[in-house]
Formats: C-alpha cells, sequence, structure tokens
C-alpha cells in the first residue's frame, strides 16, 4: 500500500513538473545525434531526429496518465450506468442489458479494445475509447452484483414497500452505499488503462506521432531493441512501474477497506441489539432471517441458544432452512444471501463441519490441517504438523503419522470425515456446526461418527449443533431438539421428551414415521402427505397446515407464535 502511494504520488509530481522542466529538450531536435544508445549525455539514448529520450519519457508521463484517466473515466461512468439500468428498467429491457453485460464480460478486453479503436479511429482518442470500452464491462458486473447485494437489505425492501420510484431508490438507497467499492475499483482500473493504452500505442493502434506517450516510446524504442535495448528500457519501466503503482495502491485501499468493515452480519444488518447476549451461551441467536433478492426469505426469525457442552440437533426435511442456519451461525451464507439478525452473538470459536468431506483431494491430509493452524495461530510448519497429527489421533484415526501423509482418496468415507473433524478441532472451538455429517455413511459408520462427536464434547466442552433430515439420528446424539418447517422453528424440546412427549403435528408425525422393531418392513415407511411449501409459497397462516389432520380455519389464516410449552419445551401451534 505505501509503495503504491509513494509510486502514484511520484507520477502525479512528474506529471505536473514534466512538460515544464523538460519540455524543450524532449523537442529539440539535434541531427548530429540521431538514432543513438545510451551515453553520459543521453541516458536513455536518442531517437531519429537526435531527441533525448530521457527527457521524452518524463514529459510523457502526463499525457499518459492524463490518457488512462480519461480512460478509466469513460469505462467507469458507462460501466456503472449499464450495470444500474437492469435495477430501474423493466424486466425485458432489464434482461437485455444483463445479457449484454455478461457478453461483454466473456469478450476478451483487449479484442474489444482494438475494435472500438480501429472503429473510432487510429489515435489517442480511438485508443481512449477502446481502453474505455474494455474497463466498462468490469465495471458494470461490480455495479450490478453490489447493487444485488444491497437490494436485499431491509431499507430498500422497506422503500419499495412504499412504493418510492425504482429511479429513486437507485439513486438514494443502491449507489450511495456500493460507491466505495466502485471508488476503490476505480484504483485498480486505472493500473489496467494504463496497461491497455500502453498496449494499444505499442499495436501502432494508439498515440500518432508527433504526440506521443509511453505506449508510443515503447513501439519506436522496440524496433531498435537488438541493437539499442535501452532505448525501449525506459519507457518500458516507466510504464510497469506506474501499473504495478496502481494496483498496489488499488490492493491496499480494498485491504483497509475490509479491515475497517471486519463483520458482513454488521454490515448487512445494521439493526441495534435491542437485547443482551447471554453472556454463557456459545451461541445466541434471536430472530435471524436470511432472505435472497426477489423477496425469498429461506429462514425467518430463527432463535436459537446453544450452551457451552449442550449437544442441539436442528431437524427438518430438506428444504426447510436447516443449512442456511448453519451458514449464518458460520458466516458462510452463499451471495447474494443476506443475513439479518436483532442479535448473533458467538461466545467463541466456531468450527464447520459439513457432509461432504470438505478436503482438497490434490493434497494431503496432514497438510491441510497444519495449514489451517499456519495460517490461523501462525504456527511454524513442524508445530502445525505435530498438533495435526495429534489431533488425528483425537479423532481415532488409525496411524495418525501415516493418515496425515495420505491423500483424501487413500481413506475410507467414515475415516474422512474423522479427519474433517479433526480439522474443525485443530483450534480450540467452542461451538462445532456439523451439518448432515453423517448422512452420506453407512449405519455402523455413522455410529461410530456420532460417539466421536459425543466423546470431543466430552472432553473438550465444546457444544454442538448438528443439523440432520433424520430425526432418529438427532434423537440419538442431541440433549435438545430443534424442529424446522419452512425456515421456521415449529418446536423445540428437551430430547428425553421427544418420544412421547412431542406437541407440534409436523414433529409427531417426524417421529410416526420412523420404523420401529414392530413396523411391517414390508410395507412403505408412513410418509406425511403433502409437500413442504417453498420458501416464496409461505403464506399468511402456519406453514404446515396444508398437511395437517387437526388444521382450523385459525391455521390457514394465522400464524401461531412459538410459545412456552412446558421447561425448556415451546411450540408454535394453536392446537398443541
Ligand atoms: N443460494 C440460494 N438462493 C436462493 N435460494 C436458496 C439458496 N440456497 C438455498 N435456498 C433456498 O433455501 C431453502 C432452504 O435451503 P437449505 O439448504 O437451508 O435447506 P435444508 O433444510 O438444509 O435442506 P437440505 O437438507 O436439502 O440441505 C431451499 O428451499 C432453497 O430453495
Amino acid at each position: 500500500m505505501r509503495a503504491g502511494l509513494a509510486i502514484v504520488a511520484a507520477l502525479i509530481v512528474l506529471a505536473i513538473i514534466g512538460p515544464p522542466l523538460w519540455g524543450d529538450q524532449a523537442e529539440a531536435i539535434n541531427s548530429a545525434a540521431i538514432l543513438q544508445g545510451a551515453s553520459a549525455a543521453h541516458p536513455l539514448g536518442t531517437d531519429n531526429l537526435g531527441r533525448d529520450l530521457l527527457a521524452r519519457v518524463l514529459v510523457a508521463g502526463r499525457f499518459t496518465l492524463m490518457l488512462a484517466l480519461l480512460a478509466t473515466a469513460i469505462g467507469a461512468v458507462v460501466g456503472t450506468v449499464l450495470g444500474a439500468l437492469p435495477a430501474v428498467l423493466p424486466r425485458k429491457g432489464a434482461r437485455f442489458v444483463t445479457g449484454l453485460v455478461n457478453a461483454l464480460v466473456a469478450f476478451p478486453g483487449l479484442l474489444l479494445a482494438m475494435f472500438v479503436a480501429v472503429i473510432a479511429g487510429l489515435g489517442a482518442k480511438g485508443a481512449v475509447l477502446g481502453i474505455g470500452a474494455a474497463i466498462a464491462p468490469g465495471f458494470a458486473r461490480l455495479t450490478q452484483t453490489l447493487a444485488a447485494s444491497v437490494a436485499g437489505a431491509d431499507y430498500v425492501s422497506a422503500a419499495r414497500m412504499l412504493g418510492v420510484p425504482r429511479g429513486r431508490i437507485l439513486a438514494r438507497h443502491v449507489l450511495p452505499n456500493i460507491a466505495e467499492p466502485l471508488i476503490l475499483n476505480l484504483t485498480q482500473a486505472m493500473g489496467g488503462a494504463l496497461l491497455g493504452l500502453a498496449g494499444m500505442s505499442f499495436l501502432g493502434l494508439g498515440v500518432q506521432p508527433p504526440s506521443f506517450d509511453w505506449g508510443r516510446l515503447l513501439f519506436d524504442g522496440f524496433a531498435r531493441i537488438y541493437l539499442t535495448p535501452e532505448v525501449a528500457l525506459g519507457p518500458a519501466v516507466a510504464v510497469a512501474l506506474a501499473g504495478i503503482g496502481f494496483n498496489l495502491l488499488g490492493d491496499g485501499l480494498v485491504k483497509k477497506a475490509r479491515r475497517a468493515r471486519p463483520s458482513t452480519d454488521k454490515a448487512v444488518a445494521p439493526r441495534p441489539e435491542p437485547v443482551a447476549a447471554d453472556p454463557e451461551a456459545v451461541l445466541d441467536v434471536r430472530e435471524l432471517t436470511v432472505a435472497f433478492p426477489g423477496g425469498v426469505t429461506p429462514v425467518r426469525e430463527l432463535s436459537l441458544t446453544i450452551r457451552p457442552g449442550e449437544i442441539v440437533g436442528l431437524v427438518g426435511e430438506s428444504g426447510s432452512g436447516k443449512s442456511l442456519t448453519a451458514a449464518a451461525v458460520g458466516g458462510l451464507v452463499p451471495y447474494p444471501g443476506v443475513v439479518g439478525a436483532s442479535l448473533l452473538h458467538r461466545g467463541g470459536e466456531v468450527a464447520m463441519v459439513f457432509q461432504e468431506p470438505a478436503l482438497n483431494p490434490a493434497l494431503k491430509v496432514g497438510g491441510q490441517l497444519a495449514e489451517v493452524a499456519i495460517v490461523r495461530d501462525g504456527l511454524s510448519r513442524a508445530e502445525a504438523r505435530e498438533r495435526a497429527i495429534d489431533r488425528l489421533g483425537r479423532v481415532h484415526l488409525p496411524d495418525p503419522a501415516r493418515s496425515a501423509k495420505s491423500h483424501p482418496h487413500e481413506l475410507s468415507g467414515g475415516m474422512r470425515q474423522r479427519a474433517v473433524i479433526a480439522m474443525g478441532l485443530m483450534g480450540s472451538p467452542k461451538l462445532i456446526v456439523a451439518d448432515e455429517p453423517t448422512t452420506a455413511l453407512d449405519v455402523t459408520v455413522q455410529g461410530q461418527i456420532l460417539k466421536l462427536l459425543r466423546e470431543v464434547v466430552d472432553q473438550t466442552g465444546s457444544a454442538v449443533l448438528f443439523i440432520s433430515h433424520d430425526i432418529a439420528v438427532v434423537g440419538e446424539l442431541c440433549d435438545r431438539v430443534v424442529v424446522m418447517y419452512a425456515g421456521r422453528v415449529v418446536e423445540e424440546l428437551p430430547v428425553k421428551e421427544l418420544a412421547a412427549g412431542a406437541a407440534h403435528p409436523y414433529t409427531r408425525a417426524l417421529i410416526a414415521s420412523l420404523p420401529d422393531m414392530e413396523t411391517d418392513r414390508s410395507r412403505p415407511l408412513a410418509s406425511i402427505p403433502g409437500r413442504q411449501p417453498a420458501p416464496a409459497d409461505v403464506g399468511e397462516g402456519c406453514a404446515f397446515a396444508p398437511r395437517c389432520a387437526l388444521a382450523t380455519e385459525r391455521c390457514a389464516a394465522e400464524r401461531p407464535p412459538l410459545t412456552v410449552y412446558g421447561p425448556a419445551h415451546r411450540v408454535a401451534c394453536w392446537e398443541a
């Protein structure tokens, strides 16, 4: 960042003082010193009119920077407008513009620049328009992406509900909130424009004599590269240095902006925390909502508190929002999802364990585990390796030192899942979020992994949020069960009450659909008729009502709140 800033500052100074200081020298024709190489009088040699090349490089700085600035400005303005248009245009127009941007982004930038430059005419104007055209798609895509991420925010939804016109929403709510990353991108685009313009001039498509920029000087010098390579060196170094300077500065600014805003949850959920977090809880979430643009809200108003050493099961059918809840807890909701919550308190480190063993097939297991400790805790390679082998031993991988040297495919599915749990244990997690960790495993191995999780909890005191569609597995492992349906919690109860004390018809149906010893295995399993509504189709009333034998008119019209039913037992049902 500092180096970038220094280079850019030096370039600005050069652009200001260059032409007045060395302007005359750069234009002074000297027929006695034509096409010379480097000498004391001309450190970078002379050109075909005997003009001093060092002076010309120093003078060309201003013109080069101005062209780059102009090209960047054109690219940024056109790009931002193109990127913002879909938000204000009617659906068809929006689709057309989005398609156009997608096509332009896929088109190689330099080809686009050359195409436009040739159409616009050879010379500085053509080159600037060409490079501007090459920069625009990137800006358009960035604007679109950023605008979509803001579009789901509460204040934009509120404005939309109040009937504020689209153009005004864009100008007042969307653009100001995405200005910062756009401006940061400008600096990097400027570096790209400098290099692009040099490239255009170098191809003979840019600045034409008698004007000259660094690209043009490079073009002229290149013809003599075998005789006097130093004449090409000056402009080449200038272009490279300027490009690097702007890119370093841009990178530095982006990093600084990110550091200033470390938590994305805060960025998207600016609401104050009205309730104090339970200080002992390893997780305290209130009114968690995960939304996607277009009014899709797969997780709604979910509250969950987990204390140290607790194993809490989150259970529900596919699509009920379990994985998104886990992702929100881990801060991993995929783009363009937006997380909102009145409180999201994590009382320590969170480790995530996924169903698909999250191991890179190309790398050795031990190395992948070690990397966590090297990057996160700054351990030396040897220390990290030692810790990895220790953790692999803790999850009972036979011969941990050898397992560490294996590639994932050399381990069985159960062993891979153990290795992933070991990876979670590389730090000191207070909460392990395990999303369907045993679903891909056969029943025996599944039992072993469940036993291991219980053992980890007993030994480390960390808590587990265990996510599964299988209420039997949850019943076997967990202390407490949270049942989700269509994005909401419908029941929360201690596991010992599961068999006889479940109050919500959906929980009861899940339990009833389980096979037991008396079930006639030749008959199909009892299943719940009907389907869970998609997030966009959840209506006013209880989402389970259409499938519920007990449903009344009230259930269809009015959503039952989650209320206390007994000690540590809450239910959302009018009929419970
Ligand atoms: N990136 C996304 N964009 C839009 N909708 C999404 C996205 N990811 C998930 N959803 C929606 O959210 C709903 C809940 O998804 P989630 O993965 O949390 O469900 P789940 O209960 O974990 O199901 P499964 O057991 O199949 O993983 C789904 O109906 C899906 O349509």
